[in-house]
């Protein structure tokens, strides 16, 4: 059986890379997550990834409070380049080939982001890491992923979080929510939510990108979304 899709954009939540740790990057889970992401890549899926920053950011937003707004979210795309390197060696260790790309210039440390070229290293086979959200503060890791898969002409955007799917309402806070299959764009924005961004959703209802909502932490999920099974919550327009 093949892959239901040839070029998709991952977006890892950065706080699920902490694992069970308070702050921070958990080893075990970046592993297993990168061993996951191999697998896709070896089935000849292109494979871009957006990756988040609140298990950096989140830890320091105290030290944040008061801050103006767009040096906190400067210091939070910076946590997004640091998570996107640790991805990167990680993969490396595991002979998987990766670039990071940063929206950022931070050229004595990763690549800046170009559009052109981020898509000559998928289409040579290589995981591209785009690191630095959009590059402008008051956006989320979420819009940067439906920007960039936009961009690079993915069929989805895969968003790989702590819940399961899209609810009803926020798992978190009502227990008795119920998990969709499938939601439209209209229903998912009408209904306010909030499992991604009010941006986002808008960029990829206007650019048809479909979106799929799983758990980062239910082994072999992404390969099941990866192989077009019924695995989490899909949103569409
Ligand atoms: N209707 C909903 N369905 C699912 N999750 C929701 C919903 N509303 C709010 N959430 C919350 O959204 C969170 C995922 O979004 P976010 O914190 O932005 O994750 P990430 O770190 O992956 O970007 C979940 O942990 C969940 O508590
Ligand atoms: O285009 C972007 C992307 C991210 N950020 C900042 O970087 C932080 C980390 O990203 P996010 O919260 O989306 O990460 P995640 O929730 O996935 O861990 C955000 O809170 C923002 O402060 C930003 O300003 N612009």
């Amino acid at each position: 059986m093949s892959a239901a899709y040839k070029r998709i954009l991952l977006k890892l939540s950065g706080e699920a890379l902490m694992g069970d740790d308070a702050y921070g990057i958990n080893e075990d889970v970046v592993t297993r997550i990168v061993s996951e992401i191999a697998e896709i890549s070896r089935l000849g899926v292109q494979v871009g990834v957006v990756i988040g920053g609140g298990n950096i950011f989140r830890g320091m937003k105290g030290a944040a409070s008061g801050m103006d707004r767009a040096t906190a979210d400067y210091m939070g795309m910076l946590a997004t380049v640091m998570n996107a390197m640790a991805l990167a060696d990680a993969m490396r260790r595991m002979d998987v080939e990766a670039r990071v790309q940063s929206a950022l210039r931070i050229d004595q440390v990763v690549e800046p982001y170009i559009r052109g070229r981020a898509i000559r290293h998928l289409e040579e086979g290589r995981v591209v890491i785009f690191a630095a959200g959009t590059g402008n503060p008051f956006f989320t890791t979420d819009t940067a992923a439906a920007l960039r898969g936009s961009e690079i002409g993915a069929q989805i955007v895969l968003k790989a979080t702590k819940v399961d799917g899209v609810y009803t309402a926020d798992p978190k806070k009502d227990p008795d929510a119920q998990r969709y299959h499938r939601i439209s764009f209209d229903e998912a924005i009408g209904r306010n939510l909030a499992v991604l961004d009010a941006t986002a959703f808008a960029l990829c209802r206007d650019q048809k990108l479909p979106i799929n909502v799983f758990s980062i932490f239910k082994p072999g999920a992404l390969r099941r979304v990866v192989m077009g099974e019924d695995e989490g919550t899909l949103v569409h327009s």
